[in-house]
């Protein structure tokens, strides 16, 4: 997937804010990609961009006839339809029952599939949001902090079962993280974003970073700006 000078600016009282700031950039759809960057850098409209979630003011994005799912922080799960029917939905044409009952387990929701969103806890939410995107067919998966509202134990569960997912399918992702471990444990390749501007891009195949490493790299890039 190529991007070409992708320009996005929101307009908030009268200000401009230069969201995706001319951003020129080859994503390899056939790896795991994360996207960190501090705060308010870009980063879900970005993502929101090159799932056509919204309009680009300028530039391309090029990905050919790609199938793309979003994921969403928020499960957004619809409150009148219990787990087994919220994955469904997403499968509009054609149910295939089968299929949405082995993630339904996979993901440890056996008890679960008849039980409404109300019923469920945080973690239960996120898995029945990852089990709607894996069972629906697509090529490139664009996760926007999935797991950013769980414990750190329920957060590594779903990473594996994510890596798990993205082994099998032979999909790739881009992934928006605040938390570089998150990123260590799930990418190869890392993309740091400021101020609308992809300014690194890590090959964790050419080089190996260990959480410190990256830590002091990423503050250097960023100057100052907080991250975890
Ligand atoms: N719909 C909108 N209207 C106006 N401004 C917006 C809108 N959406 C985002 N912005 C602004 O654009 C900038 C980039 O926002 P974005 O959500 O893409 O950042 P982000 O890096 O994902 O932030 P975070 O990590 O905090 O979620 C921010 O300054 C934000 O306030």
């Amino acid at each position: 997937m190529k991007l070409k000078d992708v320009r996005k600016n929101y307009y908030l009282d009268k200000k401009i804010i230069r969201a995706l700031d001319g951003i020129t950039l080859d994503i390899d759809i056939c790896k795991r990609n994360v996207l960190i960057g501090p705060s308010a850098c870009g980063k879900s409209t970005l993502l929101k961009a090159i799932g056509g979630l919204i309009p680009i003011d300028k530039g391309k994005i090029l990905k050919d006839n790609l199938k793309t799912s979003f994921v969403f922080q928020n499960p957004r799960l619809l409150p009148w339809l219990n787990v087994r029917e919220n994955i469904a939905f997403s499968m509009k044409d054609k149910p295939l029952y089968e299929k949405i009952d082995r993630w339904i387990s996979i993901m440890g929701l056996d008890d679960f599939k008849n039980a409404y969103p109300s019923e469920l806890s945080g973690g239960m939410k996120a898995r029945v949001n990852l089990a709607r995107a894996f069972v629906y067919p697509n090529d490139f998966l664009l996760m926007d902090e999935p797991f950013a509202s769980l414990d750190q134990v329920k957060k590594e569960e779903l990473e594996i079962e994510l890596l798990s997912y993205i082994k099998k399918a032979n999909t790739g992702f881009l992934f928006v993280s605040h938390d570089l471990n998150e990123a260590l444990n799930l990418g190869e390749i890392i993309f740091i974003m400021k101020k609308g501007k992809i300014v690194s891009k890590l090959n964790l195949a050419e080089k190996s970073w260990n959480y410190e490493g990256l830590k002091s790299y990423f503050k250097k890039i960023i100057g100052g700006e907080n991250e975890k």
